[in-house]
């Protein structure tokens, strides 16, 4: 199979689709690699690399998408991007579709194969080729929390972990997934008084016993929500229905009550976010305030380690790449369930039943598209 690698185009994406490692793997196993130049150049992968590891290197997206039989991303394809998809053509990469209908119409009218990293599930559960991507955001939502609690970034004036004889800060957590674990771990590390909310009551056992009386767990309901959220310095958002909006689990009526200087980090935005307040913002301008909290939403906030995220986010998509370069798209899907829930878009049909319910499509089962 001929697989294109373009360079990303949103706001300070600096990821790439594949390593010079997951090129070499395409390689060994038979297939062709066309790389954009510069791909990988700002995290120090370069054509040089690429070309060692058997890639060419293509001058533009525009041959990319003309040429490849399976376009590999990490960002949700941009507009310019979309009108390039041609009929057929297998996509690759981050989607976050339910709370994004521009993008949708765009793949549906494509006609391409449009694979989510983010809907693939795995063997023993759980959302493989999120879960790398999740440890990073909600490793790095703590930073951003206790960066934005300072002052000149418009907080408090607050260190997270106090100092003797200063109260610690107190960090609540909503969610208490991967994004919501990894946010506790640092959280925890700093110092600062944590409570994190689920309504996943098995997990909240798993961290108690991890975390014994060093956090406070709570069942998530939006009693409990208010209560947290209204004593809290830095609430981090980190909830997820697989493929689903987001629930809107902070009102604009509990932010107007919030501390002012407080700081909310909605990592769940690229769902549409779990903040009635939130809208995704860029790594340029990544906060803006409402009601004198300051939210940070950005969309993609692993691009901003973007060497770290590369790394770990091939480690967990080379396998599925492989298997669609390998077998084709159609016997891939049909020999892996966990590979075929990732396809939400197919032939112009809506495959995944969580988008095609938020945004109003008729849904066609993933299954019905593997026969020719
Ligand atoms: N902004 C960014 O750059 C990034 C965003 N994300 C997003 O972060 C979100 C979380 O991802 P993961 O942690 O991997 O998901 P996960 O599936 O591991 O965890 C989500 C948790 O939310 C819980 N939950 C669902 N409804 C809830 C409710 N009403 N109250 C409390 N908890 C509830 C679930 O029980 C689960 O434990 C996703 O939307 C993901 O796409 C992930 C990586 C980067
Ligand atoms: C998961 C996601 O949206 C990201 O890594 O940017
Ligand atoms: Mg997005």
């Amino acid at each position: 199979m001929l697989v294109g690698v373009p360079k990303e185009i949103k706001n300070h994406e600096y990821r790439v689709g594949l390593t010079p490692a997951s090129v070499h793997e395409l390689v060994t196993h038979g297939h062709r690699v066309m790389v954009q130049a510069g791909a990988g150049a700002a995290i120090g992968l370069s054509d040089e690399q690429y070309l060692a590891a058997g890639a060419s290197i293509v001058e533009s997206a525009k041959e990319i998408f003309a040429r490849a039989e399976m376009i590999v991303k990490v960002k949700e394809p941009q507009p310019g991007e979309c009108a390039m998809l041609g009929e057929d053509q297998i996509l690759y990469t981050y989607l976050h579709l339910a709370p994004d209908p521009e993008q949708t119409a765009a793949l549906v009218n494509s006609g391409a194969v449009c694979i989510a990293y983010e809907t693939i599930t795995g063997p023993g559960g759980g959302l493989p080729l999120l879960a790398p991507m999740s440890e990073v955001a909600g490793r790095m939502a703590i930073q951003a929390g206790a960066t934005h609690l300072e002052k000149s970034r418009g907080g408090m004036g607050l260190l997270l972990g106090g100092v003797p004889g200063v109260a610690a800060g107190h960090v609540v957590i909503i969610g208490a997934g991967v994004v919501g674990t990894n946010a506790l771990q640092m959280a925890v590390g700093t110092g600062a008084r944590v409570t994190i909310l689920d309504k996943n009551i098995e997990r909240l056992r798993q961290l108690d016993l991890v975390f014994g009386n060093r956090i406070s767990t709570l069942h998530s309901n939006a009693h409990a929500i208010e209560e947290a959220v209204l004593s809290a310095d830095l609430v981090i958002g980190g909830v997820l229905v697989p493929g689903a909006a987001a629930p809107k689990l902070v009102t604009r009526d509990m932010i107007s009550r919030m501390k002012k200087g407080a700081v909310v980090v909605d990592v769940a935005i690229d769902q549409g976010g779990c903040f009635e307040t939130s809208h995704p913002t860029t790594h340029t301008e990544p906060t803006f305030m409402v009601d004198d909290v300051v939210h940070y939403c950005v969309a993609n906030m692993p691009g901003a380690v973007a060497r770290t995220s590369t790394f770990a986010l091939n480690n967990a998509t080379i396998v599925h790449a492989l298997a669609l370069a390998n077998k084709g798209w159609r016997k891939a899907l049909a020999d892996d369930p966990n590979l075929r829930n990732g396809l939400n878009v197919c032939h112009g049909k809506v495959t995944y039943a969580a988008v095609a319910q938020a945004l109003g499509y008729s849904y066609t089962p993933a299954d019905t598209m593997l026969v020719s």
